[in-house]
């Protein structure tokens, strides 16, 4: 007599999931969460990132709409469109070995209804061999989870700050606070209830989200949401240190790879400046 496999059991939707290329386990990430082993989420946009996060370990790759400000060089996420994104999740894809791989639905291609939601996203997994896609919005976003679920798409929620409505909520702001942790909480519950597999909260006060990461079943991801979340999340590029400029308060940098590739450019221009490089053996001599 064998104990039932947790797939059987697990409590998030219809507990349908896409047939992918390559299967991944959910379920993982729930008893992850019921034994207390926190784990980290990147972004990804492009094989070496992703080959390179799945060998160490990292679970859950995000193929971020924050592509748009950390590979197309815009501003913000907010021009960014289907077509620029799932190119880059076929090429994460392609190079995770085991990490899930979760493709963010960009501005406007999934609010207008629960069928355009499923279009775009039955593009990812079809186009972008996604295993699963996230979503921006609290209970609002309910019917479009509800569709995606059903029709055995995972989907990961992403509440309190949400770029892609900044110019609703004022620019960058700490959301949840004051009388808004309940809207906070409501989000959540709303999109657990709907079929979600995990929930991002982003720039939101610690308390509220620890509270929230007590209140649900699935998984939350903090990204500037305290320390009490069951997982956490970063761009990858901000984690590495290749962005200039100030970052958010958020980030923690564990490389300098922005000075590095600076010191590799200055050193090869020096070399060819020099005729230093190439030397004999980079050369063909028959
Ligand atoms: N490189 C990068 N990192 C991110 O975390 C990120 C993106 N891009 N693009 C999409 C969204 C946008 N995000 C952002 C971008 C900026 C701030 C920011 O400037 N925050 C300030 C102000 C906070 C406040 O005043 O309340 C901070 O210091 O945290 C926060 C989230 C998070 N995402
Ligand atoms: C910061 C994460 C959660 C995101 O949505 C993105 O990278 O686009
Ligand atoms: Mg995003």
């Amino acid at each position: 007599m064998t104990t039932p496999a947790p797939e059987t059991t697990a409590p998030y939707g219809t507990g349908a999931q896409a047939a992918p290329q390559r299967r991944v386990r959910i379920p993982h990430l729930l008893s992850m969460k019921e034994k207390g082993q926190k784990w980290a989420m990147l972004t990804a946009y492009d094989m070496y990132a992703a080959e390179i996060f799945d060998e160490a370990g990292i679970p859950v790759l995000l193929v971020g709409d924050s592509a748009g400000n950390n590979v197309y060089g815009f501003e913000t996420t907010v021009p960014v469109t289907v077509d620029h994104l799932v190119p880059l999740c076929r090429a994460v894809t392609s190079a995770a070995k085991h990490a899930m791989v979760v493709a963010d639905l960009p501005f406007g291609s999934y609010q207008a209804s629960p069928q355009q939601a499923l279009a775009t996203a039955t593009r990812f997994m079809k186009e972008g061999l996604a295993h699963a896609v996230k979503l921006e919005g609290g209970a609002a976003m309910v019917p479009e989870v509800e569709l995606l679920v059903r029709a055995g798409i995972p989907v990961m929620g992403h509440i309190g700050f949400t770029p892609q409505s900044e110019h609703v909520l004022g620019g960058y702001r700490v959301q949840g606070r004051g009388a808004g942790a309940e809207k906070l909480m409501d989000d959540a519950l709303a999109l657990e209830a709907a079929g979600c597999f995990a929930v991002v909260m982003e720039m939101v006060p610690a308390p509220g989200a620890r509270a929230v990461t007590e209140a649900l079943h699935i998984p939350t991801i903090g990204i500037g949401a305290g320390p009490d979340c069951d997982a956490q999340v970063l761009v990858w590029q901000d984690m590495a240190g290749l962005r200039g400029g100030r970052a958010p308060r958020f980030v923690k940098k564990y490389a300098d790879l922005r000075g590095t590739l600076t010191d590799a450019a200055r050193a090869y221009a020096a070399d060819v400046a020099a005729g230093t490089f190439p030397a004999e053996e980079h050369s063909f001599w028959e």
